[in-house]
C-alpha cells in the first residue's frame, strides 16, 4: 500500500428516524431533572455541509428548544435563588407563638421549682441517711489513695510471677508517692480540724450551715450508683424525633405505586428541599412527592400516612406548600394530639370590643397559630353532627358581633336548650325552641330583614357616589346611625329546624338565600348551624352561596361537601377523618386561600355570660341597646308594610304639614321594636331613598303653641305611596 492510496471511503450514515418529539423533561442518572428543554435532535448531515437543517427535519415538529447559547451562570444564579430559610425563627416572629413559648417556658420552670420545694425535706432526710456511708467512702477512699492502694494489684502480680525487677520497682515508686501523700493527708486532716474549731468557735447559723453542707456533700457521695436524690418532676413524654428515614417509610406506606416506584430498587427516592426542623410545638418535613404524585393523594390517605409514623392521627397533618407545585407536601407532625392540647383563651374573653369590618379571632390552628374570620360582607354556615361542637363554634363569632355595639343581633336558636340564652343580653330579636311559635318568630324576622335590604339599597344608592365607592357598606357609612346602614347579624342555630318546616321551611329557604347573595354588600351577615347538612334541611342556594364554612366531624361525603362546598371530599379536605374526641375542630373554608384546619376557642357558659354583660354595658354606652334586650316589644313588625304606609297610618285626617319630631313619636307608639329611638334626622335619611325631603313646616304643639320646624308635606307620603304600589304591581 503507498501512501497515495485513500486510507479508506467516508461513507455518509442515514440519519436514524427522530424519535417522537417531548417536552418531558427526563431524569439524570441521579435522579435530578435535567434542563426542562433537552437539546435539539441531532442533525448528522447525510448530504455533506451545507444542506440545510430544515430540509432534514421536514414535516416534523420541533418543539424541544435547542440549547445553542452558553449557560450564563450569573443569570442562572439570579433565577434560582433557592428558598431563603427565614433568619429569625418564625415561632419568634410570631406574637402570639413567641408569647406562648415563653409562658410554656416559666410555667415549666415553675413547676420544677415547686415540685422540688415540696420535696426539700424529703431530700433533707434522705441525705442524711446517706450521709453516714459517705462519711465511710471518704475515709475508706483517702486511706486508700495515701497507701497507694491502687497499685496494690500491680505489686501482687510481679511478686506472682516472681519479677523482683518490677516488684522493686513498683515498690520504688509506691514509697515516693506515699510520701507525698501523707503529707498532704496529714494537711487535709490538720486543715479540717482547723476548719472545725473555727466553726465550732462560730455562730449557730454557721454551724447549722456547715453542718448541712457537709451532710448534703456526704450524702451526694453516699448515694447508691442506681439511685437518686431528687425525684422526677417532668415525666418525659416527648415525641420521638421527625427523621426522612420515617417520612419515607410512612410514605412507602401508602400503597401509592409512583411512590413504590420512586423508593423501591432503582427508583429515585424522595428528595427534602429543606432540612426537617422544629416549627412551633411540632416537626416540619418538606417533601418533593415523586413525579406525578399530588400532595391531595397523600391528604386522602392521612391515616395510614399517621399509621406509617407511627403516631396519632390528630398529630399528623399534610398540607400543599401553595406557593409551590401540587407535588410539594409540607408534613407537620404535632408532638401532641389536636384534641389534647390546651385550648388557649379567646382575646377578646377578658377585655376588649370587636369590629365587625376586621378580623375577630375564631381559633387556633393545628400548629396552635390564630385563626382568624372576617365577617362583613360574608356570611358563615357551620355544619357537624349532633355533639361534634357547632354550636360553641358559633358562639364565637356570635359573640364578637356582641362585642361589636354598633351590630344588630338577632338569635334564633332552635334547639330549646338554651346554649345561646347569654345573647338574651344584647340581641335585638331572641327566640329559643324547636316549637311553631319560635320558628314563626325565626321567619318574620328573617322577612324583616329581607325588606331591610330593600330600603338599605334604597339608602346606599341615595347616597353621593364618593361615599360609596364600591357600593357596599363601608365602616363609616355604618357607623352614621340614621342611615341605618350598621351591621345586622341573624344568627340560626339548628337551622334545619326552619328549613325543613312543613310551613315555614320553603319561604324561609329563599328569604336566606336572597339575603345571602344580596345582604353581603349591605351589611347583613347571616350565621347557620346545622347538624343535618342535606338538601331538604339545608337549601341548595344557601349552601352554594355561603362564604365561609367551618364543617366539623361529618359522617360521609356528602354532608362534607354539602357544608364545604362541591368537591372537597376529592381534593381530601375531609371533614370525616375527625374522631369522636375531635370536638370543635373542623376544616374552615373560605376565610383563607385554603381551607385551614381549626379548633375554634373553647367559651363556655359562664364564660359567655360574662363576655354578654361586656358587650350588653358597650352597648348602653354607644345607646345601642334595642329590641328584646332592651325590654322593647319586639314582634316583627313585617306584614307587608313599609316606611311610607307607616307614616301614612299615622297622619291624621286633614293634616297636611307635620313636624318631624311629631311623626317619629307616632311612629315609636305604632311600632315600637321599630321605631324607638328614631331620631327626627333619621326619618330625613329614611325618606331620601323616596325622593321626600323635610322642609321647615308650620306646626302646633300640643299645648296649641304654633312654631316653624322641620316635617314633611303629607301629599309627598301619599304620592310616594301611591307610586311604590304601582311600580310592586
Ligand atoms: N372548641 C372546643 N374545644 C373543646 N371542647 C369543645 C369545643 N367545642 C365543643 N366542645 C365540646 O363538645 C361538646 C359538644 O359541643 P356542642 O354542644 O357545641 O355540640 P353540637 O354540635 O352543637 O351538638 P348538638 O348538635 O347536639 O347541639 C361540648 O360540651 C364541649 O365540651
Amino acid at each position: 500500500m503507498t501512501t497515495n492510496e485513500p486510507m479508506g471511503e467516508v461513507i455518509n450514515l442515514p440519519v436514524r428516524p427522530d424519535p417522537a418529539p417531548t417536552t418531558a423533561a427526563p431524569t439524570d442518572a441521579d435522579g435530578g431533572a435535567r434542563p426542562p428543554f433537552p437539546t435539539a435532535p441531532a442533525t448528522s448531515d447525510p448530504d455533506g455541509p451545507g444542506r440545510d437543517v430544515g430540509e432534514v427535519l421536514e414535516g416534523k415538529v420541533l418543539v424541544d428548544q435547542p440549547d445553542t447559547d452558553r449557560p450564563d451562570i450569573r443569570k442562572r444564579m439570579l433565577a434560582d435563588t433557592g428558598q431563603r430559610r427565614p433568619i429569625i425563627a418564625p415561632w419568634l416572629r410570631d406574637r402570639n407563638e413567641a408569647r406562648a413559648t415563653v409562658r410554656w417556658a416559666v410555667g415549666y420552670a415553675g413547676h420544677v421549682t415547686g415540685y422540688h420545694a415540696a420535696r426539700f425535706p424529703l431530700y433533707g432526710l434522705r441525705l442524711a441517711l446517706r450521709s453516714p456511708r459517705g462519711l465511710w467512702r471518704v475515709v475508706v477512699g483517702t486511706w486508700r489513695w495515701t497507701c497507694d492502694a491502687e497499685a496494690m494489684p500491680l505489686r501482687m502480680h510481679a511478686a506472682d510471677r516472681k519479677d523482683a525487677d518490677t516488684y522493686l520497682k513498683l515498690l520504688r515508686e509506691r514509697d515516693d508517692r506515699v510520701r507525698w501523700r501523707r503529707i498532704m493527708a496529714g494537711a487535709g486532716l490538720a486543715g479540717t480540724g482547723l476548719a472545725a474549731m473555727s466553726v465550732s468557735a462560730a455562730g449557730g447559723i454557721t454551724q447549722a450551715t456547715v453542718f448541712a453542707a457537709v451532710v448534703a456533700v456526704l450524702g451526694w457521695i453516699g448515694t447508691p450508683s442506681d439511685k437518686r436524690i431528687l425525684d422526677t418532676a417532668v415525666v418525659s413524654t416527648k415525641a420521638p424525633k421527625l427523621t426522612s428515614e420515617i417520612v419515607v417509610r410512612a410514605l412507602a406506606s401508602l400503597g401509592i405505586a409512583e411512590i413504590n416506584k420512586a423508593v423501591g430498587k432503582g427508583g429515585g427516592g424522595i428528595t427534602f428541599p429543606a432540612p426537617i426542623t422544629r416549627d412551633g410545638p411540632g416537626w416540619r418535613a418538606d417533601v418533593d412527592l415523586p413525579y406525578g404524585v399530588t400532595v391531595t393523594d397523600i391528604m386522602e390517605r392521612r391515616d395510614r400516612l399517621a399509621s406509617g409514623l407511627r403516631r396519632p392521627l390528630g398529630c399528623v397533618w399534610p398540607e400543599p406548600a401553595h406557593d409551590q407545585h401540587a407535588g410539594r407536601l409540607v408534613l407537620w407532625v404535632g408532638d401532641q394530639d389536636m384534641n389534647q392540647v390546651k385550648p388557649p383563651v379567646w382575646p377578646l374573653a377578658k377585655t376588649g370590643t370587636a369590629d365587625l369590618f376586621k378580623a375577630i379571632p375564631f381559633g387556633t390552628d393545628q400548629r396552635g397559630r390564630p385563626v382568624t374570620l372576617t365577617l362583613m360582607y360574608a356570611n358563615m354556615l357551620i355544619g357537624a353532627m349532633p355533639g361534634a361542637g357547632k354550636t360553641f363554634a358559633l358562639k364565637v363569632p356570635l359573640l364578637a358581633a356582641a362585642l361589636d355595639p354598633t351590630a344588630q343581633l338577632r338569635v334564633f336558636e332552635l334547639k330549646g336548650t338554651g346554649d345561646l340564652d347569654f345573647s338574651e343580653k344584647v340581641a335585638h330579636h331572641y327566640g329559643s325552641g324547636p316549637d311553631d311559635t319560635t320558628i314563626g318568630e325565626c321567619l318574620a324576622s328573617l322577612r324583616e330583614v329581607y325588606k331591610e335590604l330593600e330600603k338599605r339599597a334604597k339608602t346606599l344608592a341615595g347616597l353621593p357616589k364618593d361615599l360609596r365607592p364600591e357600593n357596599k357598606v363601608t365602616p363609616q357609612l355604618a357607623a352614621r346611625k340614621s342611615l341605618g346602614l350598621h351591621p345586622l347579624v341573624f344568627v340560626v342555630d339548628e337551622c334545619q329546624e326552619l328549613f325543613s318546616h312543613p310551613e315555614y321551611g320553603a319561604e324561609a329557604g329563599t328569604l336566606a338565600t336572597a339575603i345571602i347573595k344580596r345582604g353581603r354588600a349591605l351589611g347583613v351577615i347571616l350565621l347557620l348551624a346545622t347538624q343535618r347538612p342535606d338538601k331538604d334541611s339545608l337549601p341548595t342556594g344557601v349552601s352554594a352561596n355561603v362564604g365561609i364554612r367551618f364543617c366539623l366531624r361529618v359522617m360521609g361525603q356528602l354532608e362534607n361537601d354539602m357544608i364545604l362546598g362541591t368537591s372537597m371530599y376529592k381534593n381530601g379536605i375531609r371533614a370525616t377523618t375527625f374522631t369522636k374526641q375531635d370536638k370543635g375542630i373542623g376544616y374552615l373554608v373560605g376565610e383563607a386561600d385554603e381551607p385551614q384546619i381549626t379548633r375554634g376557642y373553647y367559651l363556655d357558659g359562664p364564660t359567655a355570660d360574662r363576655i354578654a354583660d361586656r358587650a350588653r354595658a358597650a352597648r348602653k354606652a354607644a345607646s345601642t341597646l334595642t329590641g328584646y334586650a332592651a325590654g322593647e316589644d319586639t314582634t316583627p313588625t313585617d306584614d307587608g308594610t313599609s316606611l311610607l304606609a307607616d307614616i301614612a297610618a299615622v297622619l291624621r285626617p286633614g293634616e297636611d304639614k307635620v313636624w318631624s319630631e311629631t311623626i317619629v313619636t307616632r311612629l315609636a307608639e305604632l311600632r315600637p321594636g321599630l321605631y324607638t329611638g328614631w331620631t327626627p334626622a333619621q326619618l330625613a335619611d329614611a325618606l331620601k331613598p323616596y325622593g321626600i325631603t323635610t322642609a321647615q313646616v308650620w306646626g302646633q304643639d300640643e299645648n296649641g303653641k304654633g312654631a316653624n320646624r322641620r316635617g314633611i308635606a303629607c301629599e309627598h307620603i301619599t304620592a310616594a305611596l301611591e307610586a311604590t304600589r304601582t311600580d310592586a304591581k
